[in-house]
């Protein structure tokens, strides 16, 4: 058997042509388009490349992008500030700042200074604990990316064994809760579980989420199982090239899946076109309209 691709890329482009459709209904009610603010602090090439495609990709889809960028040396009280006066901002709908920031900067502190109602990314304790409870609030870009591609695979996931290898806050944590939302058993594996391999071949859908390249091996699965694999890592290639690996043995996993996100072109893309959306919403909401359904 081989398994068949999930193409998120696709799944991406079709799902910001339907936000950009829906921006012109948002500006023909409140008279302005919805405005996301991007903050980044530093000079680390991979996020400079991710904050400009997410300028891009705001400006396609018909809103407003405010980018803001601050030296690797600010002090941490310039970047609150800054977080103040966007919180303050009317025309800003959603905020986020690009990480990982700075050492000398505490992540915990920045997030917490993010108005909750502005959190597109969704990495505020009070929308985590939104997602914890059940209430509506935002959720994290790339795992509401890896939910959308899996009910698209799958329709109705319930029942159904999910492993989430890995424990962030950023995917790994809020993966498990939308799962657990969508009445799967969920178990979230990490670096000191025993036995990984035999827990992961439990798992109709698993999730890879470590950072470590291609650490889940063919043989780790259960045949027929849907594999997401949310590693983005940079290893070395032939004629001293590099390029991007995920945390799947992809030549070894594609053998025993039934479906397999590539890597570039899986969950990457999807990360980028679910701010928008997120974008999209925390605009309505703040402007007491209904936020489009089908997003
Ligand atoms: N504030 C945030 N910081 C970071 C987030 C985030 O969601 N919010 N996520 C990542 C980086 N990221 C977006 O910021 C991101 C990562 C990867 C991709 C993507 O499309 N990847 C492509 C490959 C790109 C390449 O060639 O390098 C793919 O997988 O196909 C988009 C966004 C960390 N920081």
């Amino acid at each position: 058997m081989r398994a068949d691709i999930i193409d998120g890329k696709a799944f991406a482009a079709s799902l910001r042509r339907r936000i950009a459709a829906a921006v012109p209904g948002f500006v023909a009610k409140a008279g302005r388009a919805p405005g996301l603010a991007v903050v980044l602090v530093g000079e680390d090439p991979a996020s400079a490349v991710y904050v400009r495609s997410k300028g891009k990709a705001t400006r396609e889809a018909g809103m407003e992008s405010i980018e803001h960028r601050l030296p690797a040396t600010a002090r941490q009280e310039e970047l609150l500030d800054l977080i103040e006066s966007l919180n303050r901002d009317e025309h800003v709908d959603g905020i986020l700042v690009q990480l990982p920031l700075p050492p000398h900067m505490d992540e915990a502190a920045v997030i917490a200074a993010i108005s909750p109602a502005k959190d597109v990314d969704g990495f505020h304790v009070v929308n985590a604990g939104r997602l914890a409870v059940g209430q509506p609030g935002f959720v994290p870009c790339t795992p509401l990316g890896c939910i959308m591609l899996l009910k698209d695979r799958l329709g109705d996931l319930s029942g159904l064994e999910a492993v989430v290898i890995g424990r962030s806050n950023i995917v790994g944590k809020p993966m498990a809760q939308l799962l657990l939302a969508e009445n799967c058993t969920v178990t979230i594996a990490h670096s000191r579980t025993r036995d990984l391999a035999g827990v992961v071949r439990r798992a109709d859908i698993v999730v890879a989420a470590v950072g470590r390249p291609e650490m889940v091996k063919g043989d780790w699965l259960k045949p027929g199982a849907t594999v997401i694999d949310v590693g983005i890592n940079r290893v070395a290639g032939e004629a001293g090239k590099s390029r991007l690996v995920g945390d799947v043995d992809f030549a070894e996993a594609e053998a025993v899946a039934g479906a397999i996100t590539p890597v570039p072109g899986g969950v990457g893309p999807m990360t980028i076109a679910v701010l928008l959306r997120n974008t999209l919403v925390a605009a309505h909401r703040r402007s007491g309209f209904a936020a489009p359904a089908d997003l």
